[in-house]
C-alpha cells in the first residue's frame, strides 16, 4: 500500500494548487491528478450533478490503485465528500473554505468569502458558518464566471478585472479584514486580488492545512511511502494538456501529462 500512489481530483486545474502544497510537503509519494476541465465548472451544477461527476472521478483513481483520495475541490467537497465515505473505502480528505481562522482571528468582527455557488449554497458550508462564525458578520460572495476565465487562461483581463471589482467592492465597503479564498482555482488569483483589496486584509485558503491532513492521516495508518524510488507524477486532463501543463510551474519538466478521455 506505502508505494500506491496519492489520487487527486478537481474540476479543473484548480486543484493543481492543492497538489502543489501536497508535492511539496511529501516528496516521495507518487501521485495521480485528475482534471475534469471539460465538465468545469462544478460550482454553477446541481447537487445530483456534481456528486455524480465526483463518484466518477473517485472510481477513476481507485481503478488506478490509489490509497488515499483528495477532493481537491470546495464545491465536490462540501456536496459530495459525506457520499463518498460512506460508499467507498478509501480516506478521503476534503477541502472546505477555511471560515473557522478567519472568524478566531478577525478584529473588524466581518469576514469575507469568495466561493462557488454550489459551495455557498451547500448544507456542510451553511453548518460549518453557523459553528464557527455565529458571533461574526459574513459577507458571502459566489464566484460566478471566475473559474471558466482561470479555465481559459484569463487571469490577466478585462474580464476578471470586472468581476473581481463587482465581487469584492462590497466586501471592502463592509470594512472585512480576512478574505477566505473558498474554491482551489482562486489561489492563481491572488496577486490580482491584491490589487482590489487593502494591504491590511488578510487572504487566507486552506491547501497547507490539507497536505499537513493527508500527511497525518497518511502516517496513522502507516500508508507513507518511505522507499527511495522516484515518484511518479501522472496528470490527466479531458482538455487541452497546454493549459494544465501551464498551471504547474516548475514542476512541469517532472511531471507526465497526459489527454484522457472521460
Ligand atoms: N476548484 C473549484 C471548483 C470550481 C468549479 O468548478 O466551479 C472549487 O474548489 O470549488
Amino acid at each position: 500500500m506505502k508505494t500506491q500512489p496519492i489520487g487527486i481530483f478537481d474540476s479543473g486545474i484548480g486543484g493543481t494548487s492543492i497538489w502543489k502544497e501536497i508535492h511539496e510537503l511529501l516528496p516521495n509519494e507518487s501521485t495521480i491528478y485528475l482534471a475534469d476541465s471539460k465538465h468545469a465548472p462544478y460550482g454553477e451544477k446541481t447537487q445530483n450533478d456534481i456528486l455524480a461527476l465526483s463518484v466518477k472521478n473517485t472510481e477513476y483513481l481507485l481503478s488506478r490503485g490509489c490509497k488515499i483520495i483528495v477532493v481537491a475541490c470546495n464545491t465536490a467537497t462540501t456536496n459530495a465528500i459525506n457520499y463518498l465515505r460512506e460508499n467507498y473505502h478509501v480516506p478521503f480528505i476534503g477541502i472546505e473554505p477555511a471560515i473557522k481562522p478567519a472568524a478566531l482571528n478577525s478584529s473588524t468582527g466581518v469576514v469575507g468569502v469568495l466561493a462557488t455557488r454550489g459551495t455557498l449554497t451547500s448544507s456542510l458550508f451553511t453548518k460549518t458558518t453557523a459553528l464557527y462564525a455565529k458571533d461574526r458578520k459574513v459577507i458571502e460572495q459566489f464566484g460566478d464566471g471566475l473559474v471558466p476565465l482561470i479555465e481559459a487562461g484569463k487571469i490577466e483581463s478585462p474580464e476578471m478585472d470586472a468581476l473581481l471589482q463587482e465581487y469584492l467592492q462590497p466586501m471592502i465597503a463592509e470594512n472585512i479584514d480576512h478574505l477566505v479564498l473558498g474554491c482551489t482555482h482562486y489561489p492563481y488569483l491572488i496577486p490580482k486580488i491584491k490589487q482590489f483589496l487593502p494591504p491590511s486584509v488578510n487572504i487566507i485558503d486552506s491547501g497547507k492545512a490539507v497536505a499537513k491532513q493527508t500527511q497525518n492521516i497518511l502516517d496513522n495508518l502507516h500508508f507513507l511511502n518511505d522507499t527511495k524510488k522516484r515518484p511518479a507524477l501522472e496528470f490527466y486532463t479531458n482538455t487541452d494538456p497546454d493549459v494544465l501543463e501551464s498551471f504547474l510551474g516548475v514542476y512541469r519538466d517532472v511531471a507526465t501529462i497526459s489527454y484522457l478521455h472521460f
